[in-house]
Order: structure tokens, then C-alpha cells, then sequence
């Protein structure tokens, strides 16, 4: 078994889907047999060539992107912009047209379940089991990761103790509120203590204490070594909470890199709306003035 990165076969675009140049794949530190990146050295997501179509639309257009293990990396970009396509193909969602991506120096779609043990994935728009209650819930994702019953007890009783949701353990999902469903997922994506968590668009929803209350405990996971990504459209909170950052617009990466150097001494909403542009005007809404 080999995790040896390959460089992406597909630098020229087949089918005429443009890509961006590939940066050379995530290397291997010397020494390492095989030529596999070593483990701790390897970006925490590491991806070269990611692309996706669906019909004529190019939704992912070849990018590369090194996530850097023990960062707090946030993934920005407009509505359509391709973000949650690339997250789904680097998490193991969504079966790339091209490219590979590697997790902590495994191949996600060589070796999905190895990749998949160390990932939480906070999904965009998948469907949860919501005929479970919020405790059922958290409990089988930590069971379906081979936990033991005890472990993952009282496991569940701190996250929900964590996201303020023991009141509403017993609560089917599916009468769970859009924060409390968002929260009750993230609980599911920490059980396991995962190296990397992928979360897409953790805040929308959330109250504003609840949102403080995910923000500490994600920043005191970075601190003890562990790496998240998140997605998001407040560009406020990524330049708080966030040591770095890409923008993404139109399936391309536009600028990627610590947060300061992407900002270049101005606010990262202001870089982000010079790089992605797209200000428009309500002249053409004169019609929906009421005097
Ligand atoms: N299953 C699908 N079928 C067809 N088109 C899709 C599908 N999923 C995404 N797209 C298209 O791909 C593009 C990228 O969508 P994506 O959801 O990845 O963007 P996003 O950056 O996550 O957007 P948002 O910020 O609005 O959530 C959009 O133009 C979208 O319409």
C-alpha cells in the first residue's frame, strides 16, 4: 500500500475543463520509505487538481491547497462560489471528476476509511438521521467510529453539556431548531477526537453565545494540536478566530495563506471584496422604493 502523492494526471484538463497550474503534491520528508509524506509532517488536507463539473457548470476548477496541521484555517468566498463542493470531494463526500487530496498524508479516496478515522466533517445540507434524538445521535456516531459504549457516554454528555443542548438530549432532530441541528453535528463530528476537523458553515444559525461557546472550544482544539477548517461568509469572525485563510470565487482559489498576509494590512473584508468583486447597485430595484 502505497500513499505515495502522485502528481495529478490531469494538469492539462480533459473534457477542456480548465485548471489551475498544480503546485507540486505534498512531499514526502526524507528518509520516508516509500517516498509517503511523513505523518507529521504532511499538510493536514492536502490537495492538488480538485475539480468537479455538474453539466456545463465547472463548480471546482483544479485547485490546489495546503492546510498547514495546527492551523485554523478559514475557507471564504461568495454564494456558488465552490466551496462546499470542494469541502464535500476533500472529506470524501463527493467523488472528484479530478484530482486527489490527502489528509494528514492519506490518499481520502485511496484509503477512505483510514482518512475517514481521522476527519470530523461537519457537512453542508446532508441529511441526519433526525428520527434519533440529539443523544442518540451523537452516541451512534461515536459507535459507528468503534468507540466503546462508556467512552462514548460520557463523551456525549460533555458535548451536549458544551453546546447547551442537555435540556434537549431527548429532542428528536427533527424537531430540533436550525442552530440546535447545526450544533448537534458538530457534537457528531467531535466525538472521536478526530486530527482534523472540516467544518462547513458551523456558525450559520447559531445564537450568538452558543456561537462564542463553539469558538472556544475549537480554538482550544487548534491549540492542542489539532487542525479546522471552516467555511464561512462572515469575514469578521474569520479574521478574529482564524490563523489562515483562502478565498475561493468562481471554483478557483484566489488568494490563499496566513491571514495577514491574504489581508495585506487591510480588513479581510475589504481584500475579499476587491478579489472577488461583484458590488452591485439597487438602481435597477427603483421599483421596490415606497416613496
Ligand atoms: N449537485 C449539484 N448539481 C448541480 N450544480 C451544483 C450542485 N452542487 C453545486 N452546484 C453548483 O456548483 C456551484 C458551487 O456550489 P457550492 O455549493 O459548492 O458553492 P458554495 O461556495 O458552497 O456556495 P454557498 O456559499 O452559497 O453555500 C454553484 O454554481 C452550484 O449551483
Amino acid at each position: 500500500m502505497s500513499e505515495t502523492p502522485e502528481r495529478p494526471t490531469h494538469q492539462n484538463g480533459p473534457d477542456n475543463l480548465p485548471v489551475q497550474s498544480a503546485a507540486a503534491p505534498p512531499q514526502a520528508a526524507p528518509g520516508t520509505p516509500g517516498g509517503a509524506p511523513a505523518q507529521t509532517q504532511a499538510p493536514a488536507l492536502a490537495i492538488r487538481g480538485l475539480a468537479k463539473r455538474f453539466g456545463e457548470k465547472i463548480a471546482v476548477n483544479g485547485i490546489n491547497l495546503d492546510v498547514p496541521a495546527g492551523s485554523f484555517y478559514g475557507l471564504v468566498g461568495p454564494n456558488g462560489a465552490g466551496k462546499t463542493t470542494a469541502l464535500s470531494m476533500a472529506t470524501g463526500l463527493m467523488r472528484p471528476d479530478y484530482g486527489q487530496v490527502w489528509v494528514h498524508g492519506v490518499d481520502v479516496w485511496a484509503h477512505p476509511i483510514e482518512a475517514k478515522r481521522i476527519m470530523g466533517v461537519l457537512p453542508d445540507g446532508v441529511r441526519l438521521f433526525d428520527r434519533l434524538t440529539g443523544e442518540q445521535l451523537v452516541t451512534y456516531a461515536g459507535l459507528l467510529r468503534g468507540m466503546d459504549r462508556e467512552t462514548v457516554a460520557s463523551r456525549v454528555a460533555d458535548l451536549l453539556a458544551a453546546l447547551d443542548l442537555t435540556a434537549d438530549a431527548g429532542t428528536l432532530v427533527v424537531d430540533y431548531s436550525a442552530g440546535m441541528t447545526k450544533k448537534i453535528s458538530l457534537a457528531s463530528a467531535l466525538i472521536h477526537a478526530p486530527r482534523l476537523l472540516v467544518l462547513d458553515e458551523p456558525f450559520e444559525a447559531v445564537d450568538p453565545v452558543s456561537a462564542a461557546n463553539i469558538r472556544d472550544i475549537l480554538s482550544s482544539y487548534v491549540s492542542s494540536g489539532g487542525t479546522v477548517i471552516v467555511s464561512s461568509h462572515v469575514m469578521d469572525l474569520v479574521q478574529r478566530m482564524c490563523d489562515h485563510v483562502a478565498v475561493v470565487a468562481g471554483g478557483n482559489v484566489l488568494a490563499a495563506g496566513t491571514v495577514d498576509e491574504v489581508r495585506a494590512g487591510r480588513s479581510l473584508e475589504e481584500t475579499f471584496v476587491e478579489l472577488v468583486g461583484g458590488r452591485s447597485t439597487s438602481e435597477g430595484l427603483a421599483w421596490l422604493r415606497t416613496s
